[in-house]
């Protein structure tokens, strides 16, 4: 099995920041890599990040603007939105040697190509073993220290156990997987359900039509995957229906918070990235493409893109025919 001392997380947002403190306690060798020279230089020196308040960055990780630094570590972890992911790799890509792992920690699926992050990764850094990381996990909680599990997938099993072997510990549990696509879906699914959930919370709809419709956007999580070929279990597991109940229940979630203000006929805060804003078109175009309904998920691409009114799709969910269970 691969024996991997040092990782560089990409990308120093909120994310990032926590990551690169997971693999410090972890026992790794640490690198953050920030984009701005200035940023970098403040985290270095204060040992803090403004985009993750009160939480302190461990002092074996040495925060850089240096690219060629980060290419060299054993493990790249990519911590950057999934919108953004072609344009970091894009930069470190040349830099990287063959046979590195680099581990997406983004939640999505690319606007346009339609590709998942992995495949982002193939594309751009084809010399590199493409992995995902996801699961029910905010931040704040990773870098507090708070006990948190992912699943780690990687279609080489040996690589996905050596990434586990070399990130985890007893507060941060990643589980092993070959399922990168299950895990993919999961997570760039439950954002687009969040929103929807937000929405039923915004709204006052009631903690019963919370879980319905937390549950009924499972089965279309469910549905789209086994479409795409990912493993029900994967689905059911802390990437999908994990992630799904965090984000569906949790005013920490973004996506949450975006679909809560709606409900509420507010302004949505623009300061905070919420992915399934992102990702809630293509989603719904994929599921079309394999015959999947997945009528929560459209009903937020619609509201999203000003087709309909939030009393509109909610009277036209409550509507729909009465059918059985699945
Ligand atoms: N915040 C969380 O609780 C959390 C938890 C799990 C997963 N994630 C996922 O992690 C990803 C990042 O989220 P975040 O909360 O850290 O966002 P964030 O906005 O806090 O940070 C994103 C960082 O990426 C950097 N970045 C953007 N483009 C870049 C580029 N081309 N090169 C280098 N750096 C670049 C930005 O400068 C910023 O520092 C998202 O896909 C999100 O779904 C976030
Ligand atoms: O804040 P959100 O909605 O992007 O969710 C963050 C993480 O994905 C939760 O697992």
């Amino acid at each position: 099995m691969a024996n991997f001392n040092s990782v560089a997380v990409i990308g120093a947002g909120a994310y990032g920041t926590a990551l690169a403190d997971v693999a410090a306690r972890a026992g790794r060798e640490v690198v953050l890599y920030a984009r701005s020279a200035a940023a970098a230089e403040l985290m270095q020196s204060s040992r803090a990040n403004p985009r993750l308040p009160g939480a302190a960055i461990d002092d074996s990780v040495f925060v850089t603007a240096d690219l060629s630094l980060a290419a060299r570590a054993d493990i790249i972890l990519l911590a950057v939105p999934s919108q953004q992911l072609r344009d970091a790799l894009t930069a470190l890509a040349p830099l990287l040697p063959a046979g590195i792992p680099v581990v997406a920690c983004a939640k999505g699926i690319e606007r346009g190509s339609h590709k998942f992050m992995t495949e982002v990764i193939a594309d751009v850094a084809p010399q590199a073993i493409p992995a995902i990381l996801s699961g029910p996990n905010f931040a704040d909680d990773v870098a507090a220290g708070l006990p948190t599990a992912v699943t780690l997938a990687c279609a080489d099993e040996d690589v996905a156990v050596a990434l586990v072997q070399a990130l985890g510990s007893a507060t941060f549990r990643p589980y092993h997987s070959t399922d990168v696509r299950g895990v993919e879906i999961g997570g760039a699914a439950k954002n687009v359900l969040a929103i929807a959930a937000g929405i039923v919370a915004g709204k006052q709809l009631g903690a019963s039509a919370l879980a319905a419709l937390t549950t009924r956007g499972f089965s279309e999580l469910l549905r789209l995957g086994i479409a795409c070929g990912a493993r029900t279990e994967t689905l059911s597991g802390l990437s999908g229906l994990g992630d799904l109940i965090l984000s569906c229940s949790s005013a920490q979630s973004r996506n949450f918070s975006l679909g809560v203000a709606l409900g509420r006929g507010e302004q949505p805060a623009r300061d905070k990235l919420a992915e399934g804003e992102f990702t809630a078109p293509v989603l719904i175009e994929l599921a079309a493409s394999k015959g999947v309904d997945m009528p929560v998920a459209k009903a937020v691409a619609a509201i999203l893109a000003g087709e309909a009114t939030i009393d509109q799709v909610i009277e036209g969910l409550l509507t729909r025919p009465f059918k059985a269970e699945g």
